[in-house]
């Protein structure tokens, strides 16, 4: 068993869109970044890759490169799934959350979890995704932007 883990923090900005685990939601500002910024994605992607020991999405998905403008992370997710299932590791179980003082995103959480599940083939009962503010504290508390962290842990499939 390999444990990793993951952290991301994303401006919010006016004039883009909110993604979440590949959920669009409804909200006033949006996230900055060269690629969809989905925070959740980015922080769950290097918890994987941080645990089979291949780098971070940094290196797999440089932000220099034009391929990955504005292009879908749960599109990221799915490289990184092939990738750890070239190295023969399979996914044990995810804990993740997102930092944010708004929006809620308690309703769009189960939502989260199917398409991160989806894309990695793996059980939605070992993916699980939560929330919480900071108290109106720090740069998320200011809602200034977005913060995530995730823990996984990998097993090797026969
Ligand atoms: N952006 C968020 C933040 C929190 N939640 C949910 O609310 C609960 C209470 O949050 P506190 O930070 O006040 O402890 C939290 O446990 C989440 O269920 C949310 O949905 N969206
Ligand atoms: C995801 C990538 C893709 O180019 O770009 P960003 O959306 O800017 O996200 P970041 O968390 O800075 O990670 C870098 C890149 O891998």
């Amino acid at each position: 068993m390999r444990v990793g883990m993951g952290y991301d923090v994303h401006r919010l900005t006016e004039d883009r869109d909110l993604i979440l685990g590949g959920v669009k939601i409804p909200w006033e500002k949006g996230l900055l970044g060269h690629s969809d910024a989905d925070v959740l994605i980015h922080a769950i992607m290097d918890a994987l890759l941080g645990a089979a020991a291949l780098g971070d999405i940094g290196q797999h998905f440089p932000d220099t490169d034009p391929a990955y403008e504005g292009i879908s992370s749960v599109k990221l997710l799915e490289h990184v799934a092939a990738l750890l299932d070239e190295k023969g590791y399979g996914v044990g179980n995810i804990d993740a959350v997102i930092i944010a003082q708004k929006p809620k995103m308690a309703p769009h959480i189960p939502q989260m979890r199917a398409n991160i599940a989806r894309a990695l083939h793996m059980d939605e009962e070992c993916l699980n995704i939560k929330a919480t503010t900071e108290e109106k504290l720090g740069f998320t508390g200011r809602e200034e932007g977005i913060a995530s962290q995730a823990v996984c842990l990998l097993y090797k499939k026969k």
